[in-house]
C-alpha cells in the first residue's frame, strides 16, 4: 500500500471510529430514554402493555420521510427495528410465537417485525401458535394470512374466527423460493419436500424443471429443509432462512413463478394498537341468508367513505352454504369515519368481529 494511500485511507477510517463512537452513545442515550417511558408508566400506575406498535411505526415513518440517504429506506426501517427491539427488550423481553421449525417464512417475518432481541417461540401448527399466546406462555403471534400468489391461508382464517386474540400489525414478506438439496444433479433428485404454499407457489416451475419428481407436502418448509438434508435423492422448497439453518445448498434460487411472489402476516396480541394515522380494521361478518344482503352489508363503508382493502369469503362451517365475509378496512377504529360505519354495520350484520385497528406495514 503506497503510504499515500494508507494516510488518506486512515483519515476516513478516524472519522468512522469517531461517528461509530457517537451512535453507541447515542444508542444507549436512547435505550436509557426507552427505559424511562417504562419507569413512567409504571409510576403513573398505567398496566398497559410496553410494546407500542402504533408508536413504532410513527418512529419508522419519520425516519424513512427524514432519510436524506445513501442508505435506502429499507435499511434504516431494518436498523430502527433493531433498536428498539433491543431497547424494549431492556424492559420486557419478548415471547413471540409462530409457525416453526425455525428456518420458515414466519421466522423471518416474526423477526422482521420484532427485532433480533424477541424470545423466538416456534410452534408446530398455526393452532398451537394461537393457543401459545391465548394461554399466556407467548406474549404475540405471528401468523401467515394471504399469499399473493395462492390466496387466503385457511387455518389462519377459520381461528380467526373464534379467537379471543386481536390482531395489532401487519408485516409483509417478500417470498423467494429455492431448491435445496446436496445432490449436485437435478436429475438425481425423485422427491420434492415443501408446505403445501410453497409447492403451489412453484407449481409450473416443477412441471419444467421436475416433471417427474414426486411431491411431498409436509408440515412447513423448514421440516421439508430437515428431511431434504438427511435423505438422499431429495430436496425441498423453502426460503433463505432454511438454507441458512439447515447448512443446505441451493441448487436453484427464486424459483417462484410470480415474481412479485409476497405474504402478509398478521401479529396478535391480547390487546390492539392505538391510531397512527395510516391503519387499517380487520372485520369478519356474516349477512342474513336474503337477496342483497352483502351488498346492504358493504353499503356502509362507502357512503361513509371508507374503502375497504380486502374481501374473504369462507365456508361458515356450521351451517351448509353459508358463509362469513372478512373484510379489511383503511383507517383506525377509532377514525370518525370508521366509527360511524361500524356502528351502522352493526345493525345490519347477522354477526359481526371487531378483529383490530392496527398500523399499515412499514417496509
Ligand atoms: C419507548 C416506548 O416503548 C416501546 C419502545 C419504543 C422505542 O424504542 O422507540 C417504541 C414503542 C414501544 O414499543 C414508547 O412507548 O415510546
Amino acid at each position: 500500500m503506497s503510504d499515500d494511500l494508507s494516510k488518506a485511507l486512515a483519515g476516513v477510517r478516524a472519522d468512522i471510529d469517531r461517528i461509530d463512537g457517537d451512535i453507541l452513545r447515542l444508542l444507549n442515550e436512547r435505550a436509557r430514554c426507552a427505559q424511562r417511558v417504562g419507569e413512567i408508566k409504571a409510576e403513573f400506575g398505567d398496566a398497559g402493555f410496553i410494546y407500542r406498535p402504533e408508536r413504532e411505526a410513527q418512529v419508522l415513518r419519520r425516519l424513512q420521510e427524514a432519510n436524506p440517504g445513501p442508505l435506502p429506506g429499507e435499511n434504516i426501517t431494518f436498523f430502527f427495528r433493531e433498536v428498539m427491539s433491543a431497547c424494549l427488550s431492556l424492559e420486557q423481553p419478548l415471547g413471540v410465537a409462530f409457525l416453526g421449525p425455525l428456518g420458515t417464512f414466519s421466522e423471518s417475518a416474526a423477526t422482521k417485525h420484532f427485532g433480533h432481541a424477541g424470545r423466538l417461540l416456534p410452534q408446530s401448527s398455526i393452532d398451537d401458535v394461537f393457543r401459545e399466546v391465548e394461554s399466556g406462555h407467548a406474549h404475540y403471534a405471528v401468523v401467515p394470512v394471504e399469499n399473493s400468489t395462492e390466496g387466503a391461508v385457511g387455518r389462519t382464517m377459520d381461528l380467526l374466527l373464534s379467537t379471543p386474540l386481536r390482531i395489532c400489525g401487519e408485516v409483509v414478506l417478500r417470498i423467494h423460493q429455492n431448491l435445496l438439496t446436496r445432490e449436485t444433479d437435478l436429475n438425481a433428485i425423485t422427491r420434492v419436500y415443501s408446505h403445501a404454499q410453497s409447492l403451489a407457489q412453484c407449481h409450473e416451475w416443477l412441471n419444467r424443471v421436475l416433471p417427474n419428481a414426486q411431491r411431498i407436502s409436509v408440515g412447513s418448509n423448514a421440516q421439508a429443509a430437515q428431511l431434504a438434508a438427511s435423505e438422499a435423492g431429495s430436496a425441498a422448497i423453502a426460503g433463505e432462512a432454511a438454507a441458512a439453518r439447515y447448512d443446505l445448498p441451493k441448487l436453484a434460487e427464486n424459483i417462484e413463478d410470480e415474481p412479485n411472489n409476497t405474504t402478509r402476516f398478521l401479529v396478535l396480541g391480547k390487546h390492539d394498537a392505538g391510531p397512527s394515522g395510516r391503519d387499517k380494521t380487520s372485520l369478519i361478518m356474516s349477512a342474513p341468508n336474503r337477496t342483497g344482503a352483502l351488498h346492504e352489508l358493504l353499503l356502509p363503508l362507502s357512503t361513509a367513505g371508507v374503502s375497504m382493502c380486502r374481501l374473504e369469503s369462507r365456508p361458515a362451517r356450521n351451517a351448509l352454504w353459508e358463509y362469513v365475509f372478512y373484510v379489511d378496512i383503511e383507517g383506525h377504529r377509532d377514525d370518525p369515519a370508521v366509527k360511524a360505519a361500524l356502528e351502522k354495520l352493526s345493525g345490519y350484520a347477522a354477526y359481526l368481529k371487531i378483529l383490530g385497528s392496527y398500523p399499515i406495514a412499514v417496509y
